[in-house]
């Protein structure tokens, strides 16, 4: 068994809960009626299926898809591509949909995603991410929702990686 290198506790498990109710009550009015919501693969897997219970328990059932998405691959810099490993199950034709990442960093793949679902006849998509860089867009170029604001730091933990590892830390950390 490799060692494990020192990780740094950003935010703790309950910590993550406790905010992702929040989100939850804060992302209730917009998500009335019927709605998709889409989970960029891989690393908003864990955030999503949270988020999802959370919603569920204020009764608000979107229907859940994903996209795989990749830009860093083993990297801790983004590439400045990105690639579309599988696209959604189903059409977002004329549907509002929530769009769920881990992380916002450059911006690259959550305006990639938008772009991508409003190309394929979204009406509506909402962003929401974890968390973001301090160096991330705001203002029109931001997302629309966001858990947490992070370090300038490279984060591992609850869905995100270094090089496939670390997803399954259930707080968010720093490796740098
Ligand atoms: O704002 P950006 O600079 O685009 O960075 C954010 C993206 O980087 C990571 O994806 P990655 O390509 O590492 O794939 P993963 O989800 O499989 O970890 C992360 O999951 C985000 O989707
Ligand atoms: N794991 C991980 N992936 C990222 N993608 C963009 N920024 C980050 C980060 O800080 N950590």
């Amino acid at each position: 068994m490799t060692e494990m290198p020192p990780i740094e506790v950003l935010v703790t498990e309950d910590e993550l809960m406790a905010r992702i109710e929040e989100l939850a009550d804060a992302l209730a009015p917009s998500l009335q009626g019927d709605w998709s919501a889409v989970s960029i693969l891989i690393g908003a897997t864990p955030f999503t299926s949270d988020l999802m219970k959370a919603l569920a328990r204020r009764d608000i059932h979107p229907v859940l898809d994903v996209i795989w998405l990749e830009s860093y691959r083993d990297a801790r810099e983004s590439s400045g591509r990105v690639v579309v490993r599988a696209d959604l199950g189903r059409s977002v034709e004329g549907r509002g949909v929530l769009l769920l990442d881990d992380v916002f960093d450059t911006g690259r793949t959550l305006a990639f995603a938008k772009a991508h679902l409003l190309a394929k006849g979204a009406r509506q998509v909402i962003t929401c991410a974890l968390t973001q860089k301090p160096w991330a867009p705001r203002g029109e170029d931001g997302v629309d929702f966001c858990a947490f604001d992070s370090p300038g730091r490279y984060l591992v933990g609850y869905g995100m990686d270094d090089a496939g590892k670390y997803r399954g830390l259930p707080y968010i950390g720093a490796l740098d």
